[in-house]
């Protein structure tokens, strides 16, 4: 008798936003509050149910704050090493805040940084090789990856979003479950009630706006259009949400492009 193939392990994307765990009014300033209660949160249903988790960051008032001041953003680069290095630098203080607070909850997380091993063409076209990210996995430990400056052909370096990276690694990991927590309990439609499922852009484009911080790879319009395009469905949710997603309920609003 033939036994049937294990199933793998569910792998499930979170993006914990930068304008969540991050003050936005003060450069460089860790949200302490909302920081570790997102963190007990992961820590606790990730070693309940021990699923395979990539957890992403954005910027917040690290990268955007430093990104702005250099002028660069997702489409408009700079060449100069130092500003560049400013921005990554920022990233990886916070990445470090992250990692380390994650380890102190018993979750074997480690930094994968993608200054290191991602990049653009001159149409712009992402390549952001899963290796490394795939190989820590495998190992049992929890990548923790982050927004950052990447090298970009004929601009220098240029913003990658963690929204990006979001996408990239869940088509290339075929993730069954992607989360991007942020500060809204959803995409908010005029009203500001939560719209339960988006599947086209067009239908939500009128109320998408920006972000209210300092956000130079475009806030919610860029979220819900990079999410639109993924072969999975989406929820973004808010701060209090992380727990439901992860226990596989679907907080706040589906992107569902399919
Ligand atoms: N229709 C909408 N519904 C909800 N939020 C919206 C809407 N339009 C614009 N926004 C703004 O988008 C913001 C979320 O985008 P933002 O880029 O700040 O998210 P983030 O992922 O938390 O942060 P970061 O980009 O720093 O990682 C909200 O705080 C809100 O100000
Ligand atoms: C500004 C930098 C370097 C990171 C942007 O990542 P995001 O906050 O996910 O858009």
């Amino acid at each position: 008798m033939v036994d049937e193939p294990t199933e793998p392990d569910e792998l499930v994307v979170l993006k914990l936003g930068g304008s969540v765990i991050t003050n936005k009014d003060s450069p460089e300033t860790v949200d302490d509050e909302a920081l570790n209660s997102v963190l007990d949160a992961v820590a606790a249903a990730f070693r309940n149910d021990g699923a395979r988790l990539v957890v992403v960051h954005g910027g917040g008032s690290f990268g955007h704050v430093h990104a702005a001041e250099h002028g660069v953003s997702t489409t408009e680069g700079t060449a100069d090493a130092a500003a560049a290095n400013a921005i990554h630098s920022a990233m990886k203080r916070l990445n470090g805040v992250v990692v380390d607070r994650l380890q102190q909850r018993e979750v074997a997380a480690l930094p994968v940084h993608p200054l290191s091993v991602a990049a653009r063409d001159e149409g712009g076209t992402l390549s952001l090789p899963a290796t490394a990210t795939e190989g820590l996995l495998d190992e049992g430990f929890v990548p923790v990856l982050h927004g950052d400056v990447i090298a970009h052909a004929g601009e220098g370096v240029t913003v990658l979003s963690g929204d990006e990276i979001v996408t990239s690694l869940a088509e290339s990991l075929g993730a069954s479950r992607v989360g991007l927590c942020s500060t809204v309990p959803g995409v908010l439609d005029a009203d500001d009630t939560v719209i339960e499922t988006i599947s086209s852009f067009s239908d939500v484009e009128s109320v998408l706006g920006g972000s209210e911080s300092t956000d130079v790879s475009g806030g919610m319009a860029a979220k819900v259009r990079e999410l639109l395009d993924l072969g999975a469905p989406a929820q973004i949710f808010g701060p209090n949400a992380v727990v439901a997603f992860l226990q596989g309920e679907n907080p706040g609003t589906l992107i569902d492009g399919q």
